[in-house]
């Protein structure tokens, strides 16, 4: 995957400013991924985890409190001054701070007005942004080349957001619903409608998926052929189709939450930190992730504090069901700010400008020749 920056045909490979960054965060974020991921499929297929008790299969959920899913967000304000290589200082936070404010305090009175339409516009909202996080990694970490054009880009977000978001509801429509209705309860919601969950709907959706996710992934073989990275990409799609169509919900999202989407992304962070790149490229992986770690630690802590005062107001039920649906309409809150910053880093880094892609350093710069 490394190394090499000029391809067969004579085409610039998109590759890191630091190769070895490149390297260590592949080694640190995308193989833990993979791993843990497979582990727990393998656990499942083994002997079903359906069978935990919901306290069991909400740990991971609930670890995303504090372990790299909340953290994950809350190191926005630092992002985008570093991408264009400067420190970042009171005015980024005043800026990424006014953003979370109004736009997620705008988000959260939509939840309170239109409950339902509220947690099904999360679930696109999740579709998009975690289907740009695999983007990143795809053109950033594991040199997909065939993802060339922006086409190519939007379907491969389409795709790797859309298996998680689709394929529970595929598997799994009794829980889909009842985490629906819990999404929307804390704020009086109305009836969540038979329709979504019917088995018509379910296959139409399910084949729409996975129509797409074929042609994506062919399109990419007509360009390229099967390189490193499309096998990458082809086989983590294979993988998350399975993890998803055979895991209980509640287990594969937040594991995935933490360990797929977090840590790739806390990865993405962490080599736009001067000092995070210089530990990821010697090596220091740990501390490279650490660093990012305690950067977000105050806002963290701001974070969950809102979360207890919002339990305090909305005073949810006391199942577990309907703690979770408070926390995701917490979190829904948080994504959507989280996600325009986001989309803005993807912007400069390159990601939609398929002929010259930034990575991860501080002074992005590789340059892809486009087809
Ligand atoms: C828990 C759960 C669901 C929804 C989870 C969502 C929507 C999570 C979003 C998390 C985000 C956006 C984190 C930030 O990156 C589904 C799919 C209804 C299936 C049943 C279990
Ligand atoms: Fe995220």
């Amino acid at each position: 995957m490394g190394g090499q920056n000029v391809t067969e045909a004579g085409c610039r490979r998109p590759t890191l400013a630091d190769d070895a960054v490149r390297r260590s965060l592949v080694r640190t974020v995308v193989v833990p991924s993979w791993v843990a991921v497979a582990l727990v499929l393998g656990a499942d297929i083994v002997a079903p985890l359906g069978s935990l008790s919901l306290a069991l299969q909400l740990v991971p959920l609930a670890a995303s409190l504090v372990v790299l899913g909340v953290p994950h967000g809350a190191v926005d304000h630092l992002a985008l001054p570093r991408a264009a290589g400067r420190r970042p200082g009171w005015r980024s936070l005043a800026r990424v701070g006014g953003l979370y404010l109004l736009v997620g305090s705008a988000y959260a009175a939509v939840w309170v007005v239109t409950p339902i339409f509220a947690a099904v516009s999360f679930l696109v909202l999740t579709w998009v942004h975690w289907g740009q996080g695999d983007l990143y990694s795809l053109v950033a970490l594991v040199d997909a080349e065939h993802l060339r054009s922006r086409r190519q880009r939007a379907l491969a977000v389409t795709v790797r957001g859309g298996v998680p978001m689709v394929v529970p509801l595929l598997a799994f429509p009794g829980w889909y619903r009842r985490v629906v209705a819990a999404m929307a309860a804390p704020f009086g919601a109305v009836e969540i409608p038979a329709w979504p969950f019917s088995p018509a709907f379910r296959s139409a959706l399910g084949i729409a998926l996975a129509v797409v996710t074929i042609a994506a992934l062919a399109d990419g073989y007509r360009r390229t052929g099967a390189t490193t990275g499309w096998r990458i990409d082809a086989g983590e799609t294979a993988l998350l189709w399975a993890y998803f169509w055979t895991v209980p919900p509640l287990l594969s999202i937040g594991v995935y939450f933490c360990l797929w989407h977090s840590l790739r992304h806390v990865g993405r962070l962490a080599a736009l930190d001067p000092a995070g790149a210089a530990a990821l490229s010697s090596g220091a992986s740990v501390r490279a992730l650490g660093r990012v770690g305690r950067d977000a630690a105050p806002l963290t802590v701001v974070s969950l504090a809102v979360l207890a005062a919002s339990y305090v107001v909305v005073a949810p039920g006391s199942e577990p069901l309907s703690s979770l649906g408070l926390y995701l309409a917490f979190i829904a809150a948080l994504t959507l700010p989280h996600t325009i910053v986001v989309f803005a880093l993807d912007r400069r880094q390159g990601l939609w400008n398929p002929t010259s892609v930034g990575g991860g350093g501080a002074s992005p710069t590789y340059e892809v020749g486009d087809s």
